[in-house]
């Protein structure tokens, strides 16, 4: 349902972000930015975060301890940080004083209680909604940031519209981000498109349309679509499924590729160069991580069955499936390799975000990695550019009453670089794409190495022929075993 959108939108002011996290920093940083006019005021319940965001720059001028690593946005947060961008814990001063309030809190799988690994839990969304509707005492139009179930918005304006006081009125409107981490900054000032779902009604439209004209400060105009609420939100649910599941075909492609001798590369370029399929996320890998593609697509398989759909819930389970398929796969093909047993070897992880340019471990493949070979009594040295060592702990620490702290340090160490996490190891596993382990000096790191030296590369980054000629016995996702006959290579 496109809509017309007035002419003249009365302009916002005075914006604030509740949730200070990946989406709402970089979020309203570029807002700050791209809109001078607007003050946009960030806030979080976490004033950890928010004293981070706050930090003071180091003694070369760059904000180093910003609590979110992304290429680029440092620089943006020193411009525009105490002009016309604020971080805060003071919620209800900033809820009060904005004209738009986005609610960009994080919505993770709920844990227990009805639909328990799989639907998302909303208390988050739920009582900052509440805490708008009691402190606002001027009128605001709510826009849902986070990603939510399909009607979401409702529940929100039932809160929103029983707690109000006389006078307040609220406009809800879902306008879901499509940033990804580590890109998030380019993503932003160019997007593919931005989306925001509105009621059908003068009220809905006006809205959306005093928003559009935010993001039309940088975002040309025929970028912004307008659509009915529930498709807005479904929509966000519908393309992360849609994108994780290209990764889930193109892993089980890798699965025949090593099977039968074929390359993935070879074969997603292939068809990639078909425009009804295109070359984008066609990257075959050790399986996807990142906080929202299990998330979200568990929560839509919640949805159907929720719907009574189960044959629609089974379609998207899939994609999970395949995903931890994948990376159990390659974690066995390491064991089976160095002869069925990694007990007391080293093996070298290197990477340990879920990707690239970011220092986010949210269901990173290296956790699931590390835990496997730890089970495997392997010894784990762990290397990555900007993870911070306290995240690395946290995250093979098993939360629960037994602390197995001791234990997990028994086996797992921390390198300060690749070149010293591969000292004497029998293996190294690339885990994670960051660009310097395509550069780094592979020869020494041979010569440094227990031999057999293997190497398996779990993101399709280094060039194997090469490593094959220093010596290395390399196994790349998607490519057959090493070609001996030169007939056939
Ligand atoms: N991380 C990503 O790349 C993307 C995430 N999303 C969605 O955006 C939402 C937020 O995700 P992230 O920013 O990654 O989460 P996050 O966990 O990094 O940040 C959420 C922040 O909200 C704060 N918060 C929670 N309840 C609050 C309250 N009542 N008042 C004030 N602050 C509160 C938390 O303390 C936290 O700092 C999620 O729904 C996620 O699915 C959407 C697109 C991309
Ligand atoms: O809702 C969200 O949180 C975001 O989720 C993803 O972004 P993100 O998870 O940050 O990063 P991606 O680039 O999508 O990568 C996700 C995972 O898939 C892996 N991947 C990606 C692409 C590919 O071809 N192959 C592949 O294995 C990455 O290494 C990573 O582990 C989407 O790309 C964003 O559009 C969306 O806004």
């Amino acid at each position: 349902m496109p809509t017309a959108i007035s002419s003249a939108p009365q302009a916002i002011r005075r914006i604030c972000c509740v949730g200070a996290g990946y989406v709402g920093g970089p979020t309203c940083t570029v807002i700050a930015q791209n809109c001078p006019d607007i003050t946009v005021t960030i806030v979080d319940v976490n004033p950890v975060r928010i004293a981070a965001w706050n930090s003071a720059p180091d003694a070369e001028g760059r904000l180093s301890g910003l609590p979110v690593y992304e290429p680029g946005l440092a620089e943006i947060v020193l411009a525009c940080r105490g002009k016309n961008l604020f971080f805060s814990t003071e919620i209800d001063k900033a809820i009060e004083e904005a004209d738009l309030v986005f609610v960009s809190v994080n919505t993770p799988t709920k844990k227990s209680g009805v639909g328990a690994g799989f639907a998302a839990d909303l208390h988050y969304v739920e009582s900052s909604t509440r805490r708008i509707a009691a402190v606002a005492t001027s009128s605001k139009i709510i826009v849902e940031k986070s990603t939510v179930p399909c009607r979401t918005a409702a529940s929100m304006r039932t809160i929103l519209e029983s707690n109000s006081r006389p006078g307040v009125r609220f406009d809800i409107l879902s306008n879901p981000e499509f940033l990804a981490e580590g890109t998030a900054i380019p993503d932003l000032q160019s997007p593919d498109r931005v989306l925001i779902g509105s009621l059908d009604t003068n009220e809905g439209r006006e809205a959306a349309a005093r928003l559009s004209a935010v993001y039309e400060h940088w975002v040309p105009k025929h970028k912004v679509y307008t659509t009915g609420l529930w498709s807005s939100e479904l929509s966000k649910l519908a393309a992360n499924a849609l994108l994780a599941q290209r990764i889930s075909s193109v892993n089980a492609m890798a699965a025949i590729c090593e099977a039968t001798g074929a390359d993935v590369d070879e074969v997603a370029h292939a068809c990639g160069l078909d425009g009804r399929i295109g070359p984008k996320f066609l990257k075959a890998s050790v399986g996807f991580g990142g906080s929202c593609f299990q998330k979200d697509i568990l929560n839509l398989v919640y949805l159907s069955e929720s719907l009574s759909l189960p044959q629609v819930a089974d379609y998207w389970r899939q994609v999970i499936t395949m995903n931890e398929w994948s990376k159990s796969r390659f974690a066995q093909k390491v064991v089976q390799t160095l002869f069925n047993t990694i007990t007391m070897k080293k093996v070298a992880v290197l990477g340990f975000a879920f990707k690239k340019n970011t220092g986010d471990t949210r269901e990173s493949a290296a956790i699931s990695l590390c835990r496997y070979f730890r089970q495997e009594n392997a010894l784990v040295t762990i290397y990555d550019p900007k993870v911070p060592e306290a995240q690395i702990w946290m995250d093979l620490t098993e939360p629960g009453v037994v602390d197995d702290s001791i234990e997990v340090r028994k086996q797992i160490t921390l390198a300060p670089s690749a070149v010293a996490a591969c000292v004497d190891a029998e293996a190294i596993v690339i885990a994670t794409e960051w660009d310097e382990f395509k550069e780094l000096d592979w020869a020494s790191i041979y010569a440094g190495m227990k031999k057999p030296a293997f190497l398996f590369d779990g993101r399709g980054i280094v060039d194997a022929k090469l490593l094959r000629k220093i010596g290395f016995k390399v196994h790349s996702v998607g490519k057959g075993p090493e070609i001996v006959d030169p007939v056939w290579a």
